[in-house]
């Protein structure tokens, strides 16, 4: 029997351009190739590893900071020693980078890796239309990322209009000569441009050549790169170097109001925020996921059933943020806890977070019409709550959906 170097792919991409969203996307679509994911949370609370937790056929998190930072590597030396054990049958690993993270310090630290049982498997950049044209202004070491990249994903393209798509696929073809830029929504790619489908018999020669070639066709590029590095004056500054975050957890639900009165008034420098809420008797039946990227705030009810998370946990990142500020905002968007029924209920509290609720067509896997006509239980809405397919306060939200 032969054993093969099983490909480490590199997922990266700035804050909340939907590293997560992707990679969800290949376990789920996986086929059967056996996928171990490595995750790297920028802060203490390891949102990304909850919400990857449970699809992957092994998941590691690696916590708290950028692992481009870590002087000692025997921390992804080590998972990757542990996912490549030949009991693990992994077909392929991919490691999901924190989205301040220095993607060239990660390849590095892959093919200095001393774990035989890898091979470096390329760089898969995932971009945000709707922000990258701002987002590159503040953070010109962008390009460099998608220079470095092996697969650009120009994701959220339902966020930009068709002319823009286009203008952005000019650029970043631009940036990233000669290698594949395809346009995503919801991190939908086709999982066939990050690896082969269950690679399993292939006869030892070919293999080899095969992982050899790309390790010398990428050891080249980067001597290239690096020679070029060296005549502009180095790396330049780090991402992160710029960023803070704030972790919040609460074990007392949250007040609707306050908190989106925070979140829609939220400061400038305030780029990202994601994690889990819970609005108690706002919604006894719902947790909430909780995105913002840039501009955009999106809330997702979780049924309470299905989801571990049980409590407010949030980590926000920002640049130039005033951090007591923040965390004093979020302690003030604390309940009261109000008691259904009782006089001082807010029947309406809910509204300012129902209005950031996309529809979850949106977001979700698409799906064949007769997969949700065989799945669905007799009685069934077989459509949304309203006739324009939207949920509002009082409609029951059909976990079916979340499905
Ligand atoms: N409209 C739209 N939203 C998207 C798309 N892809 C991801 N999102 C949303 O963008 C938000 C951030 O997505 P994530 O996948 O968590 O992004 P990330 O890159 O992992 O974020 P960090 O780990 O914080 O850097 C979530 O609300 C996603 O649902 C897309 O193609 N279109």
């Amino acid at each position: 029997m032969t054993t093969r170097a099983i490909p480490v792919v590199v997922l990266a991409g700035f804050l909340g351009s939907g590293k997560t969203t992707l990679l969800n996307h290949l376990l789920r679509s996986s086929g059967g190739t056996r996928i171990g994911a490595v995750v790297n949370d920028f802060g203490s609370i390891e949102i990304d590893a909850m919400t990857v937790a449970g699809q992957a056929d092994a998941m590691v998190s690696l916590g708290d900071g950028c692992l481009c930072c870590a002087v000692d590597t025997s921390d992804l030396d080590g998972v990757l020693a542990t996912l490549a054990r030949p009991e693990a049958r992994m077909d392929v690993i991919v490691v999901e980078a924190s989205g301040l993270a220095e993607p060239e310090t990660l390849i590095r630290m892959i093919l200095g890796s001393a774990e035989p049982g890898i091979v470096y498997g390329g760089l898969v950049e995932v971009v945000d239309a709707a922000e990258f044209p701002r987002t590159r202004v503040a953070h010109p070491e962008l390009d460099r990322h998608v220079a470095l990249a092996d697969l650009v994903v120009l994701n959220k393209a339902d966020r930009v209009a068709a002319a823009d798509a286009t203008g952005l696929l000019e650029t970043l073809s631009g940036l990233a000569a000669g290698v594949p830029v395809v346009t995503a929504e919801y991190g939908r790619i086709d999982p066939a441009l990050l690896y082969d489908r269950p690679p399993r018999e292939r006869p030892d020669v070919e293999q080899l050549s095969f992982d050899q070639l790309a390790r010398e066709e990428y050891e080249a590029r980067e001597a290239e790169r690096e020679a070029a590095r060296a005549r502009a004056g180095g790396d330049g500054p780090h991402l992160h170097q710029a960023y803070e975050s704030v972790d919040f957890t609460s074990d007392e639900p949250m007040d609707p109001r306050r908190l989106t009165a925070f979140l829609d008034a939220r400061p400038d420098g305030l780029y990202r925020v994601k994690g889990f809420v819970d609005f108690g008797p706002g919604d006894p039946d719902h947790m909430y996921e909780v995105h913002a990227v840039g501009g955009f705030l999106r809330f997702r009810p979780l049924p309470r059933d299905r989801t571990d998370a049980s409590r407010t946990q949030l980590v926000l990142i920002g640049a130039g943020v005033d951090t007591d500020a923040l965390r004093g905002a979020l302690a003030e968007a604390r309940g009261p806890v109000v008691v259904p029924g009782a006089p001082d209920e807010d029947p309406y509290g809910m509204w300012g977070v129902l209005r950031h609720v996309p529809e979850p067509e949106e977001y979700e896997e698409p799906r064949e019409p007769e997969t949700r006509a065989e799945t669905a239980e007799p009685g069934e809405p077989a459509e949304p709550a309203d006739a324009d397919g939207s949920y509002g306060p009082g409609d029951p939200y059909d976990p079916a959906d979340d499905r």
